[in-house]
């Protein structure tokens, strides 16, 4: 069977992924399905931003919880990108829309998705954009996003880059689609495996 192209988004929060993800969905030349890690942590977790946020502190048996979280966050990032895996044997073309701030989580989802046909997509935006953004959102922490920047782009690696202060993202999603129908070389993925990495 023919593997499902996986568009894979990359960029801070308020960059403008689920923005794109949403114009992707809407066309009706490529059926995508869209695998959003907030919606997968949010099916399992109700309050899932403080579950992640979760501070070092002693469980009543003297166990340090912020390791326990990270052990199952850890695990659980690691069945997000297997699902994503598992829909491209299936053939069905996925959009990713996640937020890369961990190197060793991003070398899981590297290890997983290597042989597959991953377009990265960078979605970028400057700083000053995103503050305005993020004061204009009500459900997103003020900093958030400035908190991932230098470790969201340092992969900085893509098959293209999108600039969401200078595209709406129909423009944006009409890229990612030209770049498909063009049959290109998906090749940024497996540049950044051959990378050297320190784990951050
Ligand atoms: N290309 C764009 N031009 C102008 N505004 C945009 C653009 N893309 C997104 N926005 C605005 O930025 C805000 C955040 O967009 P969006 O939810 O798509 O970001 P995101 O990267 O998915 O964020 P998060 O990871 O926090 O869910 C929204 O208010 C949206 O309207």
């Amino acid at each position: 069977m023919k593997q499902g192209i996986i568009v894979f988004l990359n960029g801070t929060s308020s960059s403008g992924k689920t923005s794109i993800s949403r114009e992707l969905l809407n066309q009706n030349e490529f059926s995508f399905h869209h695998l959003s890690i907030d919606d997968f942590f949010h099916e399992l977790f109700h309050d899932y931003i403080d579950f992640i946020n979760t501070k070092c502190s002693k469980s009543a048996d003297g166990e340090d919880v912020e390791v326990s979280v990270q052990i199952i966050i850890d695990s659980l990032v690691n069945l997000f990108y297997s699902t994503v895996k598992f829909m491209s044997e299936k053939g069905i073309n996925v959009v990713v829309d996640t937020v890369n701030d961990n190197d060793e989580r991003f070398n899981t989802c590297l290890g997983l998705l290597i042989d597959h046909p991953v377009l990265f997509v960078g979605v970028t935006c400057s700083k000053e954009e995103l503050i305005r953004r993020e004061e204009l959102r009500e459900d997103r922490e003020s900093g958030l996003a400035i908190s991932q920047y230098d470790i969201v782009y340092c992969l900085n690696e893509y098959d293209i880059e999108l600039n969401t202060e200078t595209l709406r993202p129909n423009e944006c999603a009409n890229l990612i689609l030209n770049f498909i129908r063009s049959n290109g070389e998906y090749s940024a993925f497996k540049k950044l495996k051959n990378r050297s990495v320190g784990v951050l």
